[in-house]
């Protein structure tokens, strides 16, 4: 069995959203697939409406094959001070052709006001490893874990695009979405995460310099963000760039050009950021300044590779050989 779902950008690319179909009769939510967590989790009836705005919401007590799990809450925290809670139903959940008959959907009983704001966004698809799983008291296996013995291949793609759908594949590698060749990278999931390690980095006009960057391929988080060391590198390029405490980062002018950032996949194979993805939205409705799409590390214990990078590349994420695949396109 295969699937694949149509990944579409939000508004400066913030975050990509997948149609999904779940219960019965199908409900299509426009979830999050999130290679950076490990819980499924949806709007649902059992929210205040305060905390619904837009929202589809998942109502179990309308799916015929839903099955609560008995006594099972989860609550998930991310980075950015954004988080939700709930309790647990299983149910059936398809991404194209692909179906899972019993998988765990957390239902949120409340959200953040982050999430309730993202009127477009139903909810998150966890696709990390299932350690970080956060249901309590029995963490629950991800949809790519229940999906991999019915896969023709046990893997699963990411597409994204520059201001344009892409997609998750599952069960198969499109072998016409990419150029070149896959380089394999082994992954460290000991922190539950899609953890590689890249040897080094150029930028435009500098030579490559040799710098060990862990990081994780998460496609639920916005930026790239990257060692101090390699931030202030990038921004000595680009005239006028300075650090803005109040913004939160580094800004430059909209009109200014910004250099590519190569980063390398093991010792021969490169992935080339253009200088375009990491001019990555105007701080404010004028448009003279704009955000940085690279932008520090700082606080958090590893790189995190995010859609500003996973969009110039094709990632194949290989769970039984702990394996990342990288080809340009
Ligand atoms: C900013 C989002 N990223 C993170 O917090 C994060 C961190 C992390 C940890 C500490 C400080 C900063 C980041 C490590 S792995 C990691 N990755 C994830 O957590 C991936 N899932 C993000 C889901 C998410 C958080 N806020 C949203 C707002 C809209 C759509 C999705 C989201």
């Amino acid at each position: 069995v295969t699937g694949s779902g149509v990944a579409s950008p939000q508004q400066y690319d913030v975050e990509y959203l997948t149609p999904i179909s779940v219960g019965t009769p199908p409900l299509v939510l426009n979830l999050n697939l999130d290679t950076g967590s490990s819980d499924l989790w949806v709007f649902s009836s059992e929210l205040p409406p305060s905390e619904i705005n837009g929202q589809t919401v998942y109502d179990p007590t309308k799916s015929t094959s839903a099955k609560k799990l008995e006594g099972a809450t989860w609550e998930i925290e991310y980075g950015d001070g954004s988080s939700s809670e709930g309790d647990v139903y299983i149910d059936s959940v398809a991404i194209g052709d692909l179906t899972v008959t019993a998988q765990a959907v957390q239902a949120a009983k409340n959200v953040s006001a982050e999430f309730t704001a993202d009127t477009h966004d139903d909810g998150l698809l966890g696709l990390a490893f299932n350690t970080i799983n956060t249901v309590q008291p029995t963490r629950q296996k991800t949809f790519y874990d229940n999906a991999q013995s019915i896969l023709d291949a046990p893997v699963f793609t990411a597409d994204l695009k520059d201001d344009a759908p892409g997609h998750y594949n599952f069960g198969y590698i499109d072998s016409s979405a990419y150029t070149g060749n896959i380089s394999y990278l082994p992954v460290d999931s000991s922190q539950g995460f899609w953890m590689f390690t890249s040897p080094g980095y150029a930028i435009s006009k500098g030579g490559y310099k040799i710098t060990e960057m862990k990081g994780i391929a998460d496609t639920g988080t916005t930026l790239l963000l990257l060692p101090t060391s390699v931030v202030l590198a990038y921004y000595k390029q680009v005239d006028g760039a300075r650090y803005e405490g109040t913004q939160g980062g580094y800004i430059f002018a909209c009109s200014a050009t910004l250099p590519d950032f190569v980063f390398a996949v093991g010792n021969n194979a490169r992935i080339t950021v253009p200088g375009k993805y990491i001019n990555y939205a105007p701080t404010d409705s004028s448009g003279t300044t704009c955000f940085g799409g690279i932008q520090k590390d700082i606080g958090i214990g590893f790189s995190i590779f995010g859609d500003v990078a996973l969009k110039a590349a094709f990632v194949v994420f290989d769970g039984p050989n702990q394996q990342l695949g990288w080809a340009a396109k």
